[in-house]
């Protein structure tokens, strides 16, 4: 294998979802090993990149893929004989709706993987490969959950999205999903912004952090006179009903502050996930609840109402997990199905396309990372094996 050529190594797979088009490529360091096992293989070290696009403006991925080559490491299909046959992995609703365009733009073929089986895949890997990847978030406190892997399954995967999916995970590759809910991350960026006007998701965020959605939600003790209804376990502070207080305000939204209502919203849109995603999880006797998808973008007052949604409804019993990759998990998946090409395949194709076939496979992508760490800007270092 050609150092030189090993260190423009670029492998893509794309997530392209009905709010977010997500990318995971990896970026050789240029140094590699030769495998002492064999002389054929070589060990490419570098890391795993992420990017991020709104699916509205995909002209903008198709511009970045192009202009950093990515999409000329795609594998090339059997008997190929040019660009065009190249093929990347490719899931979410998107992978059909958007085919035409990146073969005509790029002249690539998207290899399309289900999206929940590519959900499950990614959340699989990270917890198998990267430390210090699940987490629990209560009372503002974040404690890294490292789960033995033999004591991973089952687990129930609730993916926030435009929409909610919820899979139940019994295994790699064994999984189904048992539910799921219209009212996701698109609900939330749909209804603030027309609410409050806002022209994106940060700026619903930002709105948000400076609310009080006390002053637009009707409270248990709006209604009980000031006082817990104790006998059924629900204090006065609690949310009896999420935008109530605006059916006797006598206000228009106007009067109302857009970052009371962005408030108001998120709560009532985590405290739904919540909910749903704990009655699911009784529904199979599920401990664990492991939440992804990009709605959740690390943000505290978000993981803090899940948490407490699940904590109280199941009274302690089951617990919610974030991951610090929660929003990459259907583009990871993707990434780790190349897996499924066959060594001869990806041999004899190695000779006929300008650059190098990664393979990546799952197993030598779990047993050789070298450092597995999470920089800064949110690459995993790691290494995988050519043939
Ligand atoms: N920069 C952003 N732009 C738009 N939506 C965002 C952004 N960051 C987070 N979100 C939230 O994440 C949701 C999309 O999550 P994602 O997991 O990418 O789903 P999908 O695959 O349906 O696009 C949006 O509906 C929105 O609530
Ligand atoms: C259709 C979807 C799988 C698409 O995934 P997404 O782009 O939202 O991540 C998801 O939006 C969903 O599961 N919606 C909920 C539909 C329902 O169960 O009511």
């Amino acid at each position: 294998m050609d150092p030189a050529a090993t260190s423009q190594i670029s492998h893509l797979a794309l997530d392209i979802g009905g709010t977010l088009i997500k990318l995971v490529y990896f970026s050789a360091n240029g140094d590699h090993c030769e495998d002492s096992r064999s002389n054929e293989i070589s060990v490419v070290h570098g890391k795993l990149c992420f990017a991020k696009f709104e699916t509205k403006k995909i002209d903008d991925c198709l511009e970045f893929i192009r202009f950093n080559i990515l999409h000329h490491s795609g594998v090339q299909h059997q008997n190929g004989m040019a660009h065009d046959k190249l093929s990347v992995k490719a899931t979410g609703g998107g992978a059909f709706k958007f085919a035409d365009l990146f073969k005509e733009k790029l002249g690539i073929l998207l290899d399309k993987e289900d999206e929940m089986c590519s959900l499950v895949g990614g959340v699989n890997f990270l917890l198998k490969t990267v430390p210090r990847e699940a987490f629990t978030y209560l009372d503002g406190q974040k404690e890294f959950v490292e789960i033995d892997h033999n004591d991973l399954y089952p687990y129930l995967l609730v993916n926030i999205g435009s929409g909610v999916s919820m899979i139940k995970v019994d295994g790699d590759g064994k999984y189904e999903r048992i539910s799921g809910t219209s009212l996701g991350g698109g609900t939330f960026l749909g209804l603030g912004k027309l609410l409050t006007k806002c022209e994106s998701f940060d700026e619903l965020l930002e709105l948000s952090h400076h609310g009080n959605n006390r002053v637009i939600d009707m409270l248990v003790g709006d209604i009980y006179g000031g006082t817990d209804y104790s006998k059924i376990g629900l204090s006065s502070t609690a949310i009896a009903s999420s935008f109530g207080k605006a059916i006797s305000d006598g206000k228009e939204l106007e009067d109302y502050q857009p970052e009371d209502v962005a408030r108001s919203l998120l709560r009532m849109i985590s405290n739904n996930i919540g909910q749903i995603a704990y009655l699911n999880a009784l529904r199979f006797g599920l401990k664990r609840i492991l939440f992804g998808g990009f709605f959740i973008r690390g943000l505290e007052y978000t993981m803090d109402t899940i948490s407490v949604a699940v904590h109280f409804w199941s009274r302690g019993e089951a617990k919610a997990m974030f991951l610090r990759h929660e929003g990459f998990l259907g583009a990871l998946g993707a990434f780790t199905s190349y897996k499924t090409q066959s060594h001869n395949d990806l041999k004899s194709n190695q000779h006929t396309v300008q650059r190098p076939i990664l393979n990546c496979s799952g197993d030598n992508f779990r047993h050789i990372p070298v450092t597995s760490n999470l920089n800064d800007s949110e690459t995993i270092e790691c290494s995988i094996s050519l043939v």
